[in-house]
């Protein structure tokens, strides 16, 4: 969520996106809910570009049930391999502009265009070049809970608030496991509606 509000407040252009999609399709008269999510595709492109850039799971674990090998690799039973979706996140064989946030890969002003790129691609572990919740049998069990809440906490937040801060938010990240941020997001809230029944 953090990682999120800061890339928006660095882009100001897609804050105001979301911003007009959530007011477009909500109104200004309620509070976004979880049923609203389905209709916000501007919003889900910006949590999957999040989770691409700054995934929280960085690393997966896993044990070679048995002997295999990869490319050139002979991987003995039993072995413990670290799987570095950071990595294959930002892997350009596999993304344009990698290290760029672009919610626009995974987003199509035109509701018609079938595509086999980015745009249909999801986040629960069938395209190994995205693995935030990780795959197969030890993937996250969480995901659908973990997705529903981020949405409409984010969207919540843009809904409600204008944020801003005082220059460029440094996105560096910081040492841990669950890739946190170097330095905490630091801003300012500023209601953008009064009437909300909160
Ligand atoms: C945005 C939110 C979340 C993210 C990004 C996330 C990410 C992950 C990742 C990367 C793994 C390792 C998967 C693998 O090794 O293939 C994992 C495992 C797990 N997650 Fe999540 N998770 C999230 C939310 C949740 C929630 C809400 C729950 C529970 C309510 C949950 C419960 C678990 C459990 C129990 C495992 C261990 C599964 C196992 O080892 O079999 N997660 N999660």
């Amino acid at each position: 969520m953090e990682w999120a509000l800061a890339e928006l407040i660095n882009n100001p252009k897609m804050m105001k996106k979301a911003m007009e999609e959530i007011d477009n399709a909500v109104g200004k008269t309620r509070l976004v809910e979880e049923s609203d999510v389905a209709n916000l595709p501007y919003i889900q492109a910006i949590i999957k570009e999040t989770l691409r850039l700054h995934p929280p799971g960085p690393i997966l674990i896993r044990e070679a049930s048995e002997t295999c090998s990869i490319d050139d690799y002979e991987i003995k039973e039993k072995t413990r391999l670290l799987i570095n979706v950071w990595a294959i996140s930002r892997d350009p064989n596999h993304w344009e502009s990698p290290f760029e946030f672009k919610p626009e890969r995974f987003y199509s002003d035109d509701k018609n265009e079938i595509s086999n790129n980015a745009k249909n691609m999801d986040v629960r572990g069938q395209h190994f070049q995205l693995l935030p919740f990780g795959s197969g049998r030890r993937g996250c069990p969480g995901t659908t809970l973990g997705l529903q809440v981020v949405h409409t906490s984010l969207a919540s937040i843009i809904q409600c608030f204008d944020l801003k801060t005082d220059g460029i938010v440094d996105m560096s990240e910081g040492p841990g496991l669950t890739l946190p941020r170097a330095h905490s997001l630091v801003c300012v809230l500023k209601a953008r509606h009064s009437q909300l029944p909160l």
